[in-house]
């Protein structure tokens, strides 16, 4: 048997940045990864993903050339081997650089290799040898959902584990799940060429609630790809030509040559035995964890991550790692950390944007809103050719604070971020209308809807002229 003060279970972002922590103080730790190294951020989530959709955006570009007077573009090609060569080099490139800055610098006696389960409340299983931890932060991730009936049609099944691996892409694929991981991927599918199929249950995607902003992004991702919305497939090969597999939507059949399932990712907790650990699981199988301090009940065990199932990307599992890490180190005394405001970008084109709350979280009768269509007018956006789209805002009737706001739109990330800090911020409406707006720039759309925004929660106000100026101290 070992003993060690801390172990961490999970050489993802989150354990990494609480074993970083550890290391500078000197700690006695053991760092224990089952699988490969890297991440799942660099190896098969944001860096490969991006790096598809970066090759899919520009390639789709060549249909817009022509309106600018550029000749010829519609006759590029896709070298599909070559772009999927070229994702798994960057991603080879963004794990190098996550090794080499992490686990390559711990020793033998600090890095273990293997899957760890709980045995006992301190003590953890891994090939066999017991590890005996003071405390433990459980950071083990989460794994794509994949349903097992589904199984049956074998490699023809893919998540996100798999595609990036792809030598090639077949001619149609669909895409079951339209969240967050099925929007971007399969919108870069469709741009590079691949026919494409979308289904998904609810009658959203990508996490958008607001309803005129949920017709625009349906409106849109559908002139490039079918989609389905409100409709729950069914998986199997064709009996008839096992090269294939087909989909059952109520009265219709689809048939692709693969599936990509995207219907969210499952907490890796299952496969930690953490009732030996004396922890009680819910109907669900989770562990009761207080989301401001990490902590599992009152007991030396932290939860940080996406198996923690809470915010299942990327700045969230660091935050919850170095508060995780915190609390560790100081237990039994633990801190309360506040949330930060929720930020989600989905790298669609245009992209999502959620900020704040969700637009069904609110109760009506409390907000404001307003919904701002980019076809209005916004000159940036149509110089860009990006005129589609809307912003929805929505601020508390009495506070006139800015709560939240779902946005599809060019470069949403760069307004969500912002619009993230104000919230933050807890800024009035008002207060933000009086700060910069430069033009061109597709922020002045954000501008319009806060100013319509503004007209109806301060109906006294008669000048807005003057309103939007500060005056001087
Ligand atoms: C396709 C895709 C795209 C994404 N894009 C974005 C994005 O653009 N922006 C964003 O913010 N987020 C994105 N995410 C989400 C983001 O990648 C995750 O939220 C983040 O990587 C989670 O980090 P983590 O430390 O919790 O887990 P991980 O990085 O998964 O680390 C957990 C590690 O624990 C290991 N492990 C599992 N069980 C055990 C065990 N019993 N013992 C020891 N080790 C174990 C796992 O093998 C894994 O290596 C994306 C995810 C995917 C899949
Ligand atoms: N840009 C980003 O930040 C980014 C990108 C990719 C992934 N991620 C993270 O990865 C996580 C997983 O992404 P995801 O897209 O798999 O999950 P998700 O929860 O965003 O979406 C899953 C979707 O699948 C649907 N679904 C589930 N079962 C279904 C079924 N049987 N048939 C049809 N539809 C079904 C759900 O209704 C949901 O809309 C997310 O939590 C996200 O935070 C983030």
């Amino acid at each position: 048997m070992r003993k060690v003060k801390f172990a961490v279970i999970g050489a993802g972002t989150s354990g990494l940045t609480a074993m970083s922590y550890l290391k500078k103080l000197g700690e006695d730790f053991v760092l224990i990864q089952g699988g490969a190294y890297g991440t799942t951020c660099a190896r098969v989530g944001c860096m490969p993903s991006k790096a598809l959709i970066h090759a899919a955006n520009h390639f789709y570009e060549r249909h817009h050339l022509a309106e600018l007077g550029i000749e010829n573009s519609e006759q590029m090609s896709i070298d599909m081997p070559k772009v999927l060569q070229r994702v798994r080099q960057l991603r080879d490139r963004f794990t190098g650089g996550v090794k080499s800055g992490s686990t390559d610098q711990l020793n033998s006696d600090q890095l273990i290799e293997g899957y760890a389960k709980f045995v006992a409340p301190n003590q953890l299983e891994v090939n066999g040898e017991i590890i005996e931890a003071e405390r433990i932060i459980i950071a083990n991730g989460s794994r794509p959902v994949v349903p097992a009936p589904w199984k049956a049609i074998g490699d023809k099944l893919w998540t996100s584990d798999e595609i990036f691996e792809q030598e090639d892409l077949p001619k149609r694929i669909a895409v079951i799940g339209l969240g967050v991981i099925g929007l971007e991927l399969g919108q870069a599918l469709a741009r590079l060429g691949v026919e494409v199929t979308g289904i998904e249950m609810q009658n959203t995607v990508g996490g958008l609630s607001a309803p005129e902003v949920i017709g625009e992004a349906v409106s849109e991702f559908s002139k490039e790809f079918d989609v389905y919305l409100g409709q729950a497939a069914d998986v199997k090969l064709n009996p008839e030509n096992h090269d294939e597999v087909a989909i059952t939507l109520g009265e219709d059949t689809i048939y692709v040559d693969a599936v990509l399932a995207s219907l969210g990712r499952r907490p890796n907790n299952d496969n930690l035995n953490l009732q030996a650990a004396g922890i009680e699981l819910d109907e669900r199988g989770m562990p009761s964890f207080n989301l401001h301090t990490s902590q599992i009940e009152d007991k030396p065990i932290f939860i940080a991550g996406d198996v923690n199932g809470f915010r299942q990307i990327l700045h969230e599992a660091g935050d919850e790692g170095r508060m995780a890490v915190l609390n560790a180190v100081s237990y039994p005394q633990v801190q309360a950390y506040a949330r930060k405001t929720p930020l989600g970008v989905a790298f669609t084109d245009p992209q999502i944007g959620l900020i704040g709350k969700r637009y069904s979280e609110c109760d009506e009768s409390k907000i404001a809103s307003v919904t701002f269509t980019l076809s209005c007018n916004n000159g940036r956006a149509i110089v860009m050719g990006q005129d589609k789209g809307a912003i929805c805002v929505y601020a508390d009737k009495v506070s006139r604070k800015l709560l939240g706001a779902e946005l599809f739109m060019a470069e949403a990330e760069h307004i969500a971020n912002s619009l993230a800090w104000m919230i933050e911020q807890e800024v009035t409406v008002a207060e933000l209308l009086r700060m910069p707006f430069y033009h061109p720039v597709l922020e002045e759309a954000l501008q319009s809807a806060l100013r319509q925004l503004a007209q109806k929660l301060y109906p006294e106000q008669s000048n807005w002229l003057a309103a939007e100026l500060s005056p001087l101290k």
